[in-house]
Protein backbone atom coordinates (compact mmCIF):
# COMPACT_ATOMS: atom_id res chain seq x y z
CA UNK A 1 0.00 0.00 0.00
CA UNK A 2 1.98 3.57 -0.78
CA UNK A 3 1.55 6.01 1.69
CA UNK A 4 -0.06 9.79 1.58
CA UNK A 5 3.32 12.25 1.85
CA UNK A 6 2.66 14.68 4.99
CA UNK A 7 2.03 17.86 2.57
CA UNK A 8 -1.40 15.63 1.09
CA UNK A 9 -2.21 14.98 5.28
CA UNK A 10 -2.12 18.63 5.44
CA UNK A 11 -4.12 19.19 2.29
CA UNK A 12 -6.75 17.20 3.79
CA UNK A 13 -6.56 18.70 7.79
CA UNK A 14 -7.28 22.10 5.72
CA UNK A 15 -10.07 20.73 3.92
CA UNK A 16 -11.57 19.44 6.66
CA UNK A 17 -11.91 22.72 8.49
CA UNK A 18 -13.14 24.07 5.57
CA UNK A 19 -15.92 21.63 5.62
CA UNK A 20 -16.55 22.37 9.01
CA UNK A 21 -14.81 19.41 10.59
CA UNK A 22 -12.14 21.03 13.25
CA UNK A 23 -8.67 19.63 14.14
CA UNK A 24 -9.70 19.26 17.94
CA UNK A 25 -12.43 16.59 16.70
CA UNK A 26 -10.08 15.13 15.01
CA UNK A 27 -7.36 15.31 17.81
CA UNK A 28 -10.37 13.51 20.43
CA UNK A 29 -10.62 10.74 17.37
CA UNK A 30 -7.09 10.03 17.79
CA UNK A 31 -6.53 10.66 21.24
CA UNK A 32 -9.93 7.45 21.91
CA UNK A 33 -7.70 5.45 20.06
CA UNK A 34 -4.49 5.54 21.50
CA UNK A 35 -6.21 4.96 24.73
CA UNK A 36 -8.25 1.97 23.53
CA UNK A 37 -5.03 0.85 22.12
CA UNK A 38 -3.44 0.87 25.20
CA UNK A 39 -6.30 -0.56 27.53
CA UNK A 40 -5.76 -3.71 24.77
CA UNK A 41 -2.42 -4.26 25.57
CA UNK A 42 -2.64 -3.53 29.36
CA UNK A 43 -5.86 -3.45 31.59
CA UNK A 44 -4.14 -2.33 34.48
CA UNK A 45 -0.53 -0.63 35.27
CA UNK A 46 1.29 2.52 34.76
CA UNK A 47 1.24 4.39 31.31
CA UNK A 48 4.38 6.84 30.99
CA UNK A 49 3.53 9.17 28.17
CA UNK A 50 6.54 11.36 26.60
CA UNK A 51 4.80 14.24 24.57
CA UNK A 52 6.46 17.03 22.64
CA UNK A 53 4.29 20.08 22.33
CA UNK A 54 3.04 19.90 18.83
CA UNK A 55 -0.30 18.24 17.90
CA UNK A 56 1.25 14.82 18.28
CA UNK A 57 1.62 15.73 22.02
CA UNK A 58 -2.23 16.76 21.60
CA UNK A 59 -3.07 13.52 20.92
CA UNK A 60 -1.49 12.04 23.57
CA UNK A 61 -3.32 14.46 25.75
CA UNK A 62 -6.52 13.35 25.48
CA UNK A 63 -5.45 9.63 25.46
CA UNK A 64 -4.55 10.22 28.80
CA UNK A 65 -7.98 11.89 29.85
CA UNK A 66 -9.30 9.13 28.51
CA UNK A 67 -6.93 6.45 30.20
CA UNK A 68 -7.26 7.93 33.80
CA UNK A 69 -10.80 7.41 33.52
CA UNK A 70 -9.76 4.21 34.54
CA UNK A 71 -9.10 3.72 37.86
CA UNK A 72 -6.84 0.84 37.28
CA UNK A 73 -4.66 2.58 34.62
CA UNK A 74 -2.33 5.51 36.08
CA UNK A 75 -0.42 7.93 33.97
CA UNK A 76 2.34 9.89 34.28
CA UNK A 77 3.37 12.60 31.59
CA UNK A 78 6.67 14.11 30.51
CA UNK A 79 6.56 16.60 28.32
CA UNK A 80 9.69 18.00 26.27
CA UNK A 81 10.09 21.78 27.02
CA UNK A 82 7.42 23.79 29.09
CA UNK A 83 3.97 24.02 29.16
CA UNK A 84 3.66 27.76 27.87
CA UNK A 85 5.72 26.25 24.92
CA UNK A 86 3.09 23.99 23.74
CA UNK A 87 2.57 24.98 20.17
CA UNK A 88 -1.00 24.66 19.01
CA UNK A 89 -4.31 25.59 20.01
CA UNK A 90 -5.56 22.16 20.05
CA UNK A 91 -2.72 20.69 21.84
CA UNK A 92 -3.14 23.38 24.24
CA UNK A 93 -7.03 22.87 24.95
CA UNK A 94 -6.03 19.22 25.40
CA UNK A 95 -3.08 20.51 27.90
CA UNK A 96 -5.45 22.30 30.17
CA UNK A 97 -8.14 20.20 30.45
CA UNK A 98 -5.36 17.68 32.13
CA UNK A 99 -6.06 20.25 35.35
CA UNK A 100 -9.42 18.54 35.95
CA UNK A 101 -8.12 14.70 35.48
CA UNK A 102 -6.71 12.78 37.74
CA UNK A 103 -2.80 12.80 36.43
CA UNK A 104 -0.38 10.58 38.60
CA UNK A 105 2.54 12.83 37.68
CA UNK A 106 3.91 15.56 34.95
CA UNK A 107 6.52 17.39 34.43
CA UNK A 108 8.78 19.94 31.94
CA UNK A 109 11.80 18.21 30.66
CA UNK A 110 14.80 20.33 29.91
CA UNK A 111 17.53 18.21 30.43
CA UNK A 112 16.84 14.28 29.71
CA UNK A 113 18.34 13.12 33.62
CA UNK A 114 15.37 14.58 34.80
CA UNK A 115 13.49 11.86 33.06
CA UNK A 116 15.63 9.59 34.46
CA UNK A 117 15.74 10.65 37.85
CA UNK A 118 11.64 10.05 37.86
CA UNK A 119 12.45 6.26 37.17
CA UNK A 120 9.05 6.42 35.34
CA UNK A 121 11.00 4.79 32.83
CA UNK A 122 11.50 1.73 35.08
CA UNK A 123 8.57 1.59 36.30
CA UNK A 124 6.23 2.03 33.14
CA UNK A 125 3.98 -0.73 32.11
CA UNK A 126 4.03 1.05 28.77
CA UNK A 127 5.05 4.08 26.85
CA UNK A 128 3.25 6.30 24.80
CA UNK A 129 5.60 7.88 22.60
CA UNK A 130 4.02 11.46 21.45
CA UNK A 131 6.85 13.48 21.34
CA UNK A 132 7.39 13.91 17.40
CA UNK A 133 4.70 13.39 14.80
CA UNK A 134 4.36 14.06 11.11
CA UNK A 135 5.56 17.78 12.00
CA UNK A 136 9.37 16.60 12.34
CA UNK A 137 11.66 19.36 10.42
CA UNK A 138 15.08 18.41 9.95
CA UNK A 139 17.78 16.92 12.53
CA UNK A 140 16.52 15.40 15.68
CA UNK A 141 17.29 17.92 18.78
CA UNK A 142 19.51 16.62 21.55
CA UNK A 143 16.93 16.83 24.28
CA UNK A 144 14.50 14.72 22.12
CA UNK A 145 17.52 12.36 20.90
CA UNK A 146 18.50 11.42 24.19
CA UNK A 147 14.95 10.98 25.42
CA UNK A 148 14.24 8.57 22.12
CA UNK A 149 17.22 6.73 23.43
CA UNK A 150 16.06 6.17 26.89
CA UNK A 151 12.92 5.35 25.83
CA UNK A 152 14.57 2.47 23.21
CA UNK A 153 17.09 1.79 26.23
CA UNK A 154 14.33 1.57 28.84
CA UNK A 155 12.98 -2.01 26.65
CA UNK A 156 9.02 -1.13 27.95
CA UNK A 157 6.52 -1.98 25.09
CA UNK A 158 6.07 1.34 23.17
CA UNK A 159 2.64 2.55 21.46
CA UNK A 160 3.66 5.32 18.82
CA UNK A 161 1.14 7.95 17.99
CA UNK A 162 1.49 8.48 14.23
CA UNK A 163 4.61 7.75 13.51
CA UNK A 164 7.58 6.97 15.84
CA UNK A 165 9.07 10.11 17.07
CA UNK A 166 12.36 10.93 14.98
CA UNK A 167 11.27 8.68 11.94
CA UNK A 168 10.72 10.39 8.78
CA UNK A 169 7.46 10.69 8.16
CA UNK A 170 8.31 10.65 3.88
CA UNK A 171 10.29 7.94 4.14
CA UNK A 172 13.99 8.98 4.38
CA UNK A 173 16.50 8.05 7.01
CA UNK A 174 16.70 10.12 10.09
CA UNK A 175 19.55 9.14 12.51
CA UNK A 176 17.31 8.37 15.61
CA UNK A 177 14.19 7.26 16.23
CA UNK A 178 11.93 5.54 19.02
CA UNK A 179 11.54 2.06 17.88
CA UNK A 180 7.58 1.04 18.91
CA UNK A 181 5.41 -2.49 19.18
CA UNK A 182 2.80 -0.69 17.48
CA UNK A 183 2.52 2.61 15.43
CA UNK A 184 -1.04 4.07 15.82
CA UNK A 185 -1.01 5.84 11.91
CA UNK A 186 -3.90 8.54 11.78
CA UNK A 187 -6.44 8.82 8.66
CA UNK A 188 -4.19 6.63 6.06
CA UNK A 189 -0.87 4.88 5.96
CA UNK A 190 2.31 7.21 6.20
CA UNK A 191 4.40 7.10 2.87
CA UNK A 192 7.28 6.89 5.45
CA UNK A 193 5.33 3.52 7.04
CA UNK A 194 5.24 1.93 3.99
CA UNK A 195 8.67 1.69 2.89
CA UNK A 196 10.39 -1.52 3.44
CA UNK A 197 12.97 0.00 5.99
CA UNK A 198 9.93 0.81 8.71
CA UNK A 199 9.74 -2.63 10.52
CA UNK A 200 13.16 -1.81 11.37
CA UNK A 201 11.61 1.07 14.11
CA UNK A 202 7.83 -0.15 14.53
CA UNK A 203 7.33 -3.93 14.29
CA UNK A 204 3.26 -3.36 13.87
CA UNK A 205 1.33 -0.16 12.22
CA UNK A 206 -2.78 0.24 12.29
CA UNK A 207 -4.37 2.58 10.21
CA UNK A 208 -6.78 4.67 12.71
CA UNK A 209 -9.61 6.15 11.37
CA UNK A 210 -9.90 9.59 12.74
CA UNK A 211 -13.37 10.64 10.68
CA UNK A 212 -12.14 12.06 7.99
CA UNK A 213 -15.58 13.01 5.80
CA UNK A 214 -14.68 11.46 2.56
CA UNK A 215 -15.16 15.30 0.16
CA UNK A 216 -12.14 16.29 2.41
CA UNK A 217 -9.66 13.84 0.22
CA UNK A 218 -11.88 13.73 -2.91
CA UNK A 219 -13.02 17.32 -3.35
CA UNK A 220 -10.14 20.13 -4.27
CA UNK A 221 -10.21 22.50 -1.32
CA UNK A 222 -8.33 25.38 -0.05
CA UNK A 223 -5.80 23.26 1.02
CA UNK A 224 -5.10 22.28 -1.94
CA UNK A 225 -3.47 25.11 -2.50
CA UNK A 226 -1.74 26.55 1.32
CA UNK A 227 1.40 25.20 -0.22
CA UNK A 228 1.37 27.82 -3.02
CA UNK A 229 0.66 30.72 -1.01
CA UNK A 230 3.51 31.04 1.07
CA UNK A 231 6.74 32.64 -0.37
CA UNK A 232 10.06 32.06 1.51
CA UNK A 233 11.43 35.58 1.55
CA UNK A 234 14.53 34.85 -0.02
CA UNK A 235 13.47 33.70 -3.19
CA UNK A 236 15.43 34.15 -6.03
CA UNK A 237 14.39 35.35 -9.80
CA UNK A 238 13.34 32.15 -11.47
CA UNK A 239 12.89 30.28 -8.40
CA UNK A 240 8.80 30.60 -8.91
CA UNK A 241 9.12 28.87 -12.22
CA UNK A 242 10.51 29.76 -15.63
CA UNK A 243 7.29 28.76 -18.72
CA UNK A 244 7.96 28.31 -22.31
CA UNK A 245 4.06 28.68 -23.43
CA UNK A 246 4.47 27.41 -27.45
CA UNK A 247 0.48 28.27 -29.36
CA UNK A 248 -0.79 30.85 -31.58
CA UNK A 249 -0.85 30.80 -35.47
CA UNK A 250 -4.39 31.02 -36.96
CA UNK A 251 -4.90 32.50 -33.04
CA UNK A 252 -3.18 35.05 -30.78
CA UNK A 253 -5.06 36.00 -27.97
CA UNK A 254 -4.91 32.32 -26.45
CA UNK A 255 -1.41 31.94 -25.53
CA UNK A 256 -1.55 35.60 -24.20
CA UNK A 257 -4.31 34.70 -21.83
CA UNK A 258 -2.25 31.37 -20.88
CA UNK A 259 1.03 34.05 -20.50
CA UNK A 260 -0.66 36.55 -18.15
CA UNK A 261 -2.59 33.87 -16.27
CA UNK A 262 0.85 32.17 -15.81
CA UNK A 263 2.25 35.70 -14.41
CA UNK A 264 -0.75 36.29 -11.74
CA UNK A 265 -0.41 32.52 -10.66
CA UNK A 266 3.48 33.54 -10.05
CA UNK A 267 5.52 32.41 -12.72
CA UNK A 268 8.73 34.54 -12.60
CA UNK A 269 9.67 34.26 -16.61
CA UNK A 270 6.98 33.84 -19.53
CA UNK A 271 8.10 33.24 -22.93
CA UNK A 272 5.67 32.26 -25.78
CA UNK A 273 7.17 30.81 -28.94
CA UNK A 274 4.92 31.73 -31.63
CA UNK A 275 4.19 31.89 -35.51
CA UNK A 276 5.97 34.80 -37.07
CA UNK A 277 2.83 36.40 -38.10
CA UNK A 278 1.26 36.16 -34.70
CA UNK A 279 4.59 37.03 -32.52
CA UNK A 280 3.95 41.07 -32.41
CA UNK A 281 0.34 40.52 -32.04
CA UNK A 282 0.75 38.54 -28.55
CA UNK A 283 4.24 41.02 -27.72
CA UNK A 284 1.81 44.07 -28.10
CA UNK A 285 -0.94 42.55 -25.43
CA UNK A 286 1.77 43.28 -22.30
CA UNK A 287 5.31 43.98 -22.06
CA UNK A 288 5.80 41.41 -19.35
CA UNK A 289 5.52 38.29 -21.85
CA UNK A 290 8.84 37.85 -23.79
CA UNK A 291 7.88 36.74 -27.44
CA UNK A 292 9.86 34.57 -29.52
CA UNK A 293 8.95 34.70 -33.59
CA UNK A 294 9.01 31.14 -35.07
CA UNK A 295 9.79 30.51 -38.99
CA UNK A 296 6.43 30.94 -40.16
CA UNK A 297 2.25 30.97 -39.67
CA UNK A 298 2.48 27.90 -38.30
CA UNK A 299 3.87 25.44 -35.94
CA UNK A 300 5.88 23.76 -38.22
CA UNK A 301 9.14 21.11 -37.84
CA UNK A 302 11.32 24.07 -38.96
CA UNK A 303 10.99 25.23 -35.39
CA UNK A 304 11.78 22.55 -33.54
CA UNK A 305 15.59 23.31 -33.03
CA UNK A 306 14.16 27.05 -31.81
CA UNK A 307 12.27 25.50 -29.69
CA UNK A 308 14.27 22.81 -28.39
CA UNK A 309 16.82 25.55 -27.28
CA UNK A 310 13.93 27.47 -25.77
CA UNK A 311 12.57 24.16 -23.89
CA UNK A 312 16.19 24.10 -22.27
CA UNK A 313 16.10 27.69 -20.48
CA UNK A 314 12.77 26.30 -19.44
CA UNK A 315 11.24 24.76 -16.46
CA UNK A 316 7.74 23.96 -18.03
CA UNK A 317 6.27 23.56 -21.11
CA UNK A 318 3.01 25.00 -21.92
CA UNK A 319 1.41 24.07 -25.09
CA UNK A 320 -2.11 23.86 -27.71
CA UNK A 321 -3.27 27.01 -27.08
CA UNK A 322 -4.59 29.13 -30.85
CA UNK A 323 -2.11 26.55 -32.69
CA UNK A 324 -5.26 25.02 -34.99
CA UNK A 325 -4.91 21.35 -35.90
CA UNK A 326 -3.12 21.72 -39.30
CA UNK A 327 -1.33 18.46 -40.04
CA UNK A 328 2.27 19.63 -40.10
CA UNK A 329 1.33 21.52 -36.93
CA UNK A 330 -0.24 18.16 -35.22
CA UNK A 331 2.97 16.43 -36.30
CA UNK A 332 5.37 19.13 -34.86
CA UNK A 333 3.37 18.84 -31.14
CA UNK A 334 4.54 14.91 -31.51
CA UNK A 335 8.27 15.75 -32.01
CA UNK A 336 8.32 18.17 -29.61
CA UNK A 337 6.67 16.69 -26.87
CA UNK A 338 9.52 13.80 -26.55
CA UNK A 339 11.96 17.11 -25.95
CA UNK A 340 9.80 18.00 -22.36
CA UNK A 341 10.47 17.23 -18.68
CA UNK A 342 7.59 18.95 -17.64
CA UNK A 343 4.28 19.76 -20.14
CA UNK A 344 0.50 21.02 -20.25
CA UNK A 345 -0.58 20.24 -23.36
CA UNK A 346 -4.28 21.98 -24.19
CA UNK A 347 -6.53 22.97 -26.82
CA UNK A 348 -5.16 21.93 -30.72
CA UNK A 349 -2.40 20.36 -28.51
CA UNK A 350 -4.16 17.60 -27.62
CA UNK A 351 -4.52 16.37 -31.01
CA UNK A 352 -0.98 16.12 -31.86
CA UNK A 353 0.00 14.02 -28.20
CA UNK A 354 0.67 10.43 -29.01
CA UNK A 355 -0.35 8.02 -25.71
CA UNK A 356 0.63 6.83 -23.58
CA UNK A 357 3.26 9.04 -22.64
CA UNK A 358 6.98 8.08 -22.24
CA UNK A 359 8.08 7.06 -18.93
CA UNK A 360 10.54 9.93 -18.71
CA UNK A 361 7.59 12.65 -19.39
CA UNK A 362 5.40 14.26 -16.78
CA UNK A 363 2.38 15.44 -18.71
CA UNK A 364 -0.85 17.05 -17.69
CA UNK A 365 -4.01 17.55 -20.03
CA UNK A 366 -6.72 20.01 -19.67
CA UNK A 367 -9.38 18.67 -22.36
CA UNK A 368 -12.85 19.61 -22.03
CA UNK A 369 -15.44 16.55 -22.89
CA UNK A 370 -15.06 16.28 -26.31
CA UNK A 371 -11.42 16.48 -26.44
CA UNK A 372 -10.99 13.74 -23.73
CA UNK A 373 -13.32 11.42 -26.10
CA UNK A 374 -11.13 12.48 -28.96
CA UNK A 375 -8.27 11.04 -27.06
CA UNK A 376 -10.25 7.87 -26.90
CA UNK A 377 -11.27 8.93 -22.27
CA UNK A 378 -14.97 7.20 -21.69
CA UNK A 379 -16.59 10.07 -19.39
CA UNK A 380 -15.29 11.52 -15.92
CA UNK A 381 -15.72 7.86 -14.52
CA UNK A 382 -12.73 7.00 -16.84
CA UNK A 383 -10.17 9.44 -15.33
CA UNK A 384 -8.56 7.72 -13.15
CA UNK A 385 -8.20 3.93 -15.74
CA UNK A 386 -7.26 6.80 -18.21
CA UNK A 387 -4.44 8.74 -16.37
CA UNK A 388 -3.01 4.95 -15.35
CA UNK A 389 -3.28 3.61 -18.90
CA UNK A 390 -1.78 6.82 -20.72
CA UNK A 391 0.87 7.66 -18.24
CA UNK A 392 -0.66 11.43 -17.57
CA UNK A 393 -2.53 13.43 -15.36
CA UNK A 394 -5.51 14.28 -16.57
CA UNK A 395 -7.81 17.61 -15.81
CA UNK A 396 -10.73 16.58 -17.30
CA UNK A 397 -12.18 20.04 -17.55
CA UNK A 398 -16.35 20.22 -16.89
CA UNK A 399 -19.19 21.78 -14.94
CA UNK A 400 -17.32 19.34 -11.95
CA UNK A 401 -13.55 19.33 -12.97
CA UNK A 402 -11.97 15.71 -12.67
CA UNK A 403 -8.77 15.35 -12.31
CA UNK A 404 -6.55 12.05 -11.59
CA UNK A 405 -2.91 11.06 -12.09
CA UNK A 406 -4.18 7.25 -12.06
CA UNK A 407 -3.54 6.84 -8.23
CA UNK A 408 -6.62 9.07 -6.89
CA UNK A 409 -9.46 11.28 -8.27
CA UNK A 410 -10.01 14.57 -6.96
CA UNK A 411 -13.26 16.96 -7.81
CA UNK A 412 -13.28 20.46 -8.40
CA UNK A 413 -16.82 21.86 -7.51
CA UNK A 414 -15.52 25.65 -8.19
CA UNK A 415 -16.31 27.70 -11.22
CA UNK A 416 -20.10 28.61 -12.56
CA UNK A 417 -21.66 28.51 -15.97
CA UNK A 418 -20.42 32.56 -17.03
CA UNK A 419 -17.13 30.43 -17.46
CA UNK A 420 -18.18 29.11 -20.15
CA UNK A 421 -16.98 32.06 -21.83
CA UNK A 422 -14.03 31.39 -24.35
CA UNK A 423 -10.18 31.88 -23.35
CA UNK A 424 -10.66 30.45 -19.87
CA UNK A 425 -9.18 27.16 -20.92
CA UNK A 426 -6.29 28.78 -21.90
CA UNK A 427 -6.45 30.71 -18.34
CA UNK A 428 -6.28 27.24 -16.68
CA UNK A 429 -3.83 25.87 -18.83
CA UNK A 430 -1.35 28.94 -17.56
CA UNK A 431 -2.37 28.31 -13.97
CA UNK A 432 -1.80 25.10 -14.19
CA UNK A 433 1.55 25.60 -15.78
CA UNK A 434 2.87 27.79 -13.35
CA UNK A 435 2.35 25.41 -10.10
CA UNK A 436 3.66 22.81 -12.61
CA UNK A 437 6.86 24.82 -12.50
CA UNK A 438 7.14 24.17 -8.60
CA UNK A 439 4.90 21.45 -7.51
CA UNK A 440 4.13 17.68 -8.64
CA UNK A 441 1.76 17.06 -11.41
CA UNK A 442 -1.19 16.36 -9.42
CA UNK A 443 -0.89 18.82 -7.09
CA UNK A 444 -0.58 21.43 -9.78
CA UNK A 445 -3.29 20.25 -11.55
CA UNK A 446 -5.62 20.25 -8.03
CA UNK A 447 -4.67 23.52 -7.32
CA UNK A 448 -4.82 25.05 -10.43
CA UNK A 449 -8.61 23.80 -11.29
CA UNK A 450 -9.45 25.35 -7.99
CA UNK A 451 -7.78 28.77 -8.48
CA UNK A 452 -9.53 29.24 -11.79
CA UNK A 453 -12.99 28.11 -10.41
CA UNK A 454 -12.56 30.37 -7.50
CA UNK A 455 -11.22 33.22 -9.62
CA UNK A 456 -14.00 32.43 -12.12
CA UNK A 457 -16.75 32.48 -9.37
CA UNK A 458 -14.88 36.32 -7.87
CA UNK A 459 -15.27 37.54 -11.22
CA UNK A 460 -19.07 36.32 -11.70
CA UNK A 461 -19.75 38.25 -8.62
CA UNK A 462 -18.86 40.89 -9.98
CA UNK A 463 -19.40 40.84 -13.88
CA UNK A 464 -22.11 37.94 -13.82
CA UNK A 465 -22.66 36.28 -17.42
CA UNK A 466 -20.68 39.29 -18.85
CA UNK A 467 -17.26 38.02 -17.06
CA UNK A 468 -14.45 37.52 -19.81
CA UNK A 469 -11.23 35.26 -19.50
CA UNK A 470 -9.11 38.53 -18.92
CA UNK A 471 -11.20 38.87 -15.23
CA UNK A 472 -10.53 35.51 -14.10
CA UNK A 473 -6.58 36.47 -14.66
CA UNK A 474 -7.21 39.73 -12.78
CA UNK A 475 -8.55 37.70 -9.61
CA UNK A 476 -6.06 34.80 -9.40
CA UNK A 477 -4.08 37.02 -7.20
CA UNK A 478 -6.90 37.21 -4.91
CA UNK A 479 -7.27 33.49 -4.58
CA UNK A 480 -3.94 33.27 -3.70
CA UNK A 481 -3.79 35.39 -0.95
N1 LIG B 1 -5.34 14.61 10.32
C1 LIG B 1 -4.26 14.28 10.98
O1 LIG B 1 -3.27 13.77 10.44
C2 LIG B 1 -4.15 14.58 12.43
C3 LIG B 1 -2.88 14.69 12.96
N2 LIG B 1 -2.71 14.98 14.26
C4 LIG B 1 -1.45 14.87 14.92
O2 LIG B 1 -0.71 16.01 14.55
C5 LIG B 1 0.65 15.59 14.35
C6 LIG B 1 1.41 16.66 13.62
O3 LIG B 1 1.43 17.72 14.55
P1 LIG B 1 2.40 18.98 14.35
O4 LIG B 1 1.97 19.99 15.39
O5 LIG B 1 2.40 19.38 12.93
O6 LIG B 1 3.87 18.50 14.67
P2 LIG B 1 4.41 17.38 15.64
O7 LIG B 1 3.64 17.37 16.91
O8 LIG B 1 4.53 16.13 14.89
O9 LIG B 1 5.90 17.91 15.90
C7 LIG B 1 6.12 19.27 16.09
C8 LIG B 1 6.89 19.43 17.38
O10 LIG B 1 8.13 18.75 17.23
C9 LIG B 1 9.20 19.70 17.29
N3 LIG B 1 10.17 19.34 16.29
C10 LIG B 1 10.05 19.42 14.96
N4 LIG B 1 11.18 18.96 14.35
C11 LIG B 1 12.01 18.59 15.35
C12 LIG B 1 13.33 18.06 15.38
N5 LIG B 1 14.00 17.82 14.25
N6 LIG B 1 13.91 17.80 16.58
C13 LIG B 1 13.22 18.07 17.73
N7 LIG B 1 11.97 18.57 17.79
C14 LIG B 1 11.39 18.83 16.59
C15 LIG B 1 8.56 21.03 17.03
O11 LIG B 1 9.30 22.02 17.69
C16 LIG B 1 7.19 20.86 17.64
O12 LIG B 1 7.26 21.04 19.01
C17 LIG B 1 0.48 14.29 13.65
O13 LIG B 1 1.65 13.53 13.63
C18 LIG B 1 -0.65 13.66 14.47
O14 LIG B 1 -0.11 13.00 15.60
C19 LIG B 1 -3.89 15.49 14.96
O15 LIG B 1 -3.78 15.67 16.27
C20 LIG B 1 -5.05 14.58 14.67
C21 LIG B 1 -5.37 14.68 13.22
K1 LIG C 1 5.22 9.89 17.79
Amino acid sequence: MKGITTSRMKTIDENCEHLGLKGLQLMENAGAAIAHEVKERIQKGNVLIVAGRGNNGGDAFVAARHLVYDPAITVNIALIGSASGIRTQDSMHNFALLEHCRIEGFIEITDPQQLKATRWLDDADLIVDALLGTGITGKLRETEATVIDLINDSKVPVVAVDVPSGFDPEGGKFDRSVRADITLTFHRMKKGLASDHAKEYTSEVKVINIGVCEDAETYVGKGDIAAFRTRSRDSHKGQHGRMLIIGGGPYSGAPALTAMAALRTGADIVTVAAPANVADIIASFSPNIIVKALSSNILCEKDIDTVAKLIEGHDVVVMGMGLGRDERTKDTVSKIVPLCKKVVVDADGLYGIALPVPEDIEMIITPHAGEFTALGGNGKEDALEFSKKNNVTVLLKGKEDHISNGERVAINHTGNPGMTVGGTGDVLAGITGALFAIAPAMDAACGAAYINGVAGDLAFERWGHGLLATDIIDMITEVMK
